[in-house]
């Protein structure tokens, strides 16, 4: 019932782009108003998108001003749904996305782009595809249909370049920087990396790190003097977190590859490399792995079953618990989720209050997300130390529409007070 009724919200895509400055590089900022100069050129428009700042590390840009179009085309291309929501946020088209394209398109020609809402279209179609599709954009054709159809090769490298999304974002990427100054990032990330606020020496733990969007936020604000632990669970993963790291020039992070609901044993004394002693850490973030229906635009109801949906809070509450074991007294722990679900969220949070006496719930600031959602367990008291951000409207604390118009987003603080071996009789 609940995410029915956010169904319309989930479908469109967020209102912003948001890059987040890496401090440890020297990021010049013209050279993001340049490039949408140029861009403004190509699409006739007399102003470019406001570009600003929320935090230093934070860049907010908006979408191109009201009345901003391209000729539409004739030719139409069909895109996968994936690829639709990527466009829909900015993004060029890669060659994996496209799923019909007529025959008779020439290299640089103008399309309209179409995600295909049915999931029916089949690779390679030539003919209009008749199901049901969705007007994603305007684009430039960079590759032919040999190109992109060949059974023997798989294509890659941009197949269509966009010129403008129908949500009128600009199409832009770190790309437009040298490497590692800046990230696409979810403005809510960017916010739960403020709420841990990390500092020189601490020793802060990354449950779930890969790709390291967080890790490597977490790094940058400390100057790059934190001794941050990243883990995840398989290898590729925590290839991704180094690499991560190598590209933004983060050099205080270990990465392990680590089953983080294991990731605590007081039968080993090493703060090296995982499992970690109790109270080793100063901060714990815990972005958990969860059923990511906060994700927008989605152009497809999520097809994700009752029994899958409950299924998540499991492996949380088995990560959360290893979280309160490996943080000091003290310390802080950091809970955030990319989804919209109670129990994975506010549930959470009753969850681990009634678990742990050890802990207490503080104010997850800075706010930019509205209060968690009332009625499902939360005092108002509790709801207002916490971030939620969907559509939601209420009087506890009013947000501004960047935090409105972001993608689903939960996060909240706990401190812990007392050692977890004095109630639990560990
Ligand atoms: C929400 S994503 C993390 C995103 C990351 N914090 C960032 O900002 O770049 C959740 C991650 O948890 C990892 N994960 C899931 N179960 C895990 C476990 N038991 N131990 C460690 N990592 C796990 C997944 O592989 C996934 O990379």
């Amino acid at each position: 019932m609940f995410l029915s009724s956010l169904q319309s919200w989930l479908s469109k895509a967020p209102n912003y782009t948001i890059f987040r400055v890496n401090k440890l590089a020297n990021f010049d900022c013209n050279i993001l108003q340049k490039f949408l100069e140029v861009q403004s050129k190509e699409l006739n428009s007399s102003a470019i998108p406001k570009i600003s700042f929320v935090k230093p590390d934070c860049i907010v840009i908006e979408q191109w001003p009201e009345g901003t179009a391209v000729e539409r085309s004739s030719s139409e291309v069909i895109v996968d749904t994936m690829c639709g929501a990527a466009v829909l946020r900015g993004s060029h088209i890669y060659a994996p996305g496209v799923l019909g394209l007529p025959t008779n398109c020439k290299l640089d020609e103008k399309v309209d782009i179409y995600a295909d809402l049915d999931g029916q279209c089949k690779r390679g179609l030539k003919l209009k595809y008749d199901g049901s599709k969705l007007y994603v954009g305007t684009g430039q054709l960079k590759m032919l249909r040999y190109e992109l159809f060949d059974n023997e090769i798989q294509a890659y490298g941009v197949a269509i370049h966009m010129l403008l999304p129908a949500s009128r974002l600009p199409v832009i990427n770190e790309t437009v920087c040298p490497k590692g100054q800046l990230l696409l990032q979810n403005f809510p990330s960017i916010v739960a990396g403020w709420v841990v606020d990390a500092k020189p020496y601490e020793h802060i733990l990354d449950m779930c790190a890969a790709p390291g969007n967080k890790t490597t936020h977490l790094a940058e604000m400390s100057d790059n003097k934190a001794l941050i632990m990243a883990l995840d669970k398989t290898e590729q993963k925590v290839a991704k977190i180094k690499q991560t790291c190598e590209t933004q020039g983060v050099t205080c992070v270990k990465a392990f590859v680590f089953d983080s609901r294991k990731c605590h044993s007081d039968e080993i004394t090493d703060l090296k490399c995982p499992p970690f002693p109790s109270n080793t850490f100063d901060k714990v973030l815990l972005d958990a792995p969860c059923s990511g229906l906060g994700q927008r635009p989605q152009l497809k109801e999520s097809k994700m079953s009752p029994k899958m949906l409950q299924s998540y809070k499991f492996v949380q509450r088995k990560l959360f618990g290893a979280a309160v074991r490996v943080l000091k007294v003290g310390g802080k722990l950091v809970y955030s989720t990319c989804t919209i679900t109670v129990n994975e969220n506010e549930g959470m949070v009753t969850w681990a209050l009634e678990n742990f006496p050890c802990i207490q719930l503080i104010p997850a600031e800075p706010f930019y997300g509205g209060p968690g959602l009332p009625d499902v367990g939360l005092s108002d008291d509790q709801r207002i130390m916490v971030q939620r951000f969907g559509p939601e409207e209420d009087s506890l604390r009013k947000v501004e529409d960047l935090s409105q118009n972001t993608i689903g987003f939960f996060i909240a603080s706990f401190i812990k007070v007392s050692d977890h071996k004095i109630n639990s009789g560990e």
